[in-house]
């Protein structure tokens, strides 16, 4: 059997619970996919749906952001989604730059909201 492709899941606080029922609502489609997730956001995702298999990083302020940026350097992540909160500082927006910087040069599908994920998941249903 082929090896699972990856998605990413991160949200930031004020978008947790969103990303939370948007992993509920897309179980299906999640399942084919290996999932890596920042560690709080990966929890969130778990709780929601037991059935998942979450592999949880470091929070993003601790890291998680560019632990995955560095999954996309090395060609591990094939879609990313990431609701991000536009309202709100972040002490870590650096890395969040720098995440999605990453995404765009290695031409990683990526959702920063979730209009666009619910797009981008629909084509992951056949
Ligand atoms: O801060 C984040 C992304 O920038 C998300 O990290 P957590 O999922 O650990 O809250």
């Amino acid at each position: 059997m082929p090896a699972k492709p990856c998605i990413a899941l991160i949200a930031h606080d004020q978008k947790k619970a969103d990303m939370a029922d948007f992993a509920l609502q897309h179980q299906g489609a999640l399942s084919r996919f290996r999932i890596v997730a920042t560690g709080t956001t990966g929890g969130r995702v778990q709780e929601a749906c037991p059935d998942l298999d979450v592999t949880r990083l470091k929070s993003g302020p601790l890291g998680g952001d560019q632990q995955i940026g560095a999954m996309i350097a090395t060609g591990e992540v094939d879609m990313l989604i990431f609701f991000i909160d536009p309202l709100s500082a972040l002490p870590h927006d650096v890395d969040v730059k720098a995440l999605t910087r990453l995404a765009t040069v290695y031409d990683i599908p990526m959702a920063l909201n979730r209009a666009t994920a619910e797009k981008l998941i629909d084509f992951q249903k056949d």
